[in-house]
């Protein structure tokens, strides 16, 4: 296998909905792939597949020997009343050095936060803290679920910046779930568009073209990649367009 992690026709049953069918995957070391797609569209079933935390009832999972995988979860809810630092985080629950915990949180771009206390940071500090924490364990796959929510449209872009640097000066592959569509598709390699099962999946500008694409998120400012490739040699007779 020449991949992190396979999976092979994987198909996934929740209850007695079939939520992933036919789902063939795999990633290579050092790639940026996004998912997206609607609501209930299994994408997070999808991650928790690939983490190992829900078994597929269909289909093979194959994973490589030296995987390590970081996770990067939505949202965390810390007690407001509980005093704690950015560094004391990092050693729950598992004690981390000094040196290490240095690097991760500087690697994440808030080395200068470490004495802060978790509930004084800002939503895009806070969720640099938890990518810090993924990166504990050198991850070779680091994988994100909705990482940029409740920020705004410039802290996630400057969010999914640091992805991309991290991805380059350590490069770990990144598998992540946004609905910052353009946002997010824009630092991708590759973009799986899942409903269900893979509709469509290629190059940012394939899948934003791709009929399977514009009838689920429609070819307006929502579905189209304009922050990412501003075409200028068109008239503009849309209000809706997005300029940078
Ligand atoms: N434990 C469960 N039992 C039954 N159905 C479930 C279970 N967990 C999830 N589902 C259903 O599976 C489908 C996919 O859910 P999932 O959370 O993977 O979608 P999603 O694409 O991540 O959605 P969202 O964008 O809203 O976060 C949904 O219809 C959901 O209701």
């Amino acid at each position: 296998m020449s991949g992190l992690i396979e999976l092979a026709h994987v198909g996934v049953q929740l209850g007695k909905k079939t939520v992933l069918q036919s789902i063939d995957v795999s990633i290579q070391p050092g790639e940026i792939i996004t998912i997206v797609g609607p609501n209930g569209s299994g994408k997070s079933t999808l991650l928790r597949t690939i983490i190992g935390a829900i078994r597929p009832n269909k289909g093979r999972v194959t994973r490589a020997a030296d995987l390590r995988i970081g996770y990067v979860p939505q949202k965390l809810h810390i007690d407001p009343t509980l005093p704690i630092t950015a560094r004391r985080f990092l050693s729950l629950p598992t004690a981390v050095s000094d040196n290490v915990a240095k690097q991760a949180l500087e690697r994440a771009g808030v080395g200068a936060q470490a004495q802060q206390q978790m509930s004084d940071l800002s939503g895009g500090q806070f969720q640099r803290v938890l990518l810090a924490r993924a990166l504990l364990n050198e991850p070779n796959l680091l994988i994100l679920d909705e990482a940029t929510q409740g920020l705004d449209q410039p802290g996630s872009a400057d969010f999914y910046q640091q992805i991309e640097q991290l991805r380059d000066s350590l490069g770990c592959a990144v598998l992540m779930v946004s609905h910052e569509l353009h946002v997010v598709m824009s630092a991708s390699d590759r973009v799986i568009c899942l409903n269900g099962h893979i509709c469509c999946e290629g190059e940012p500008e394939h899948v934003a073209s791709a009929p399977e694409y514009r009838a689920l998120f429609g070819s307006g400012t929502h579905g189209s990649l304009a922050l990412y490739r501003h075409d200028h040699n068109h008239s503009h007779d849309h209000s809706d367009h997005d300029h940078v």
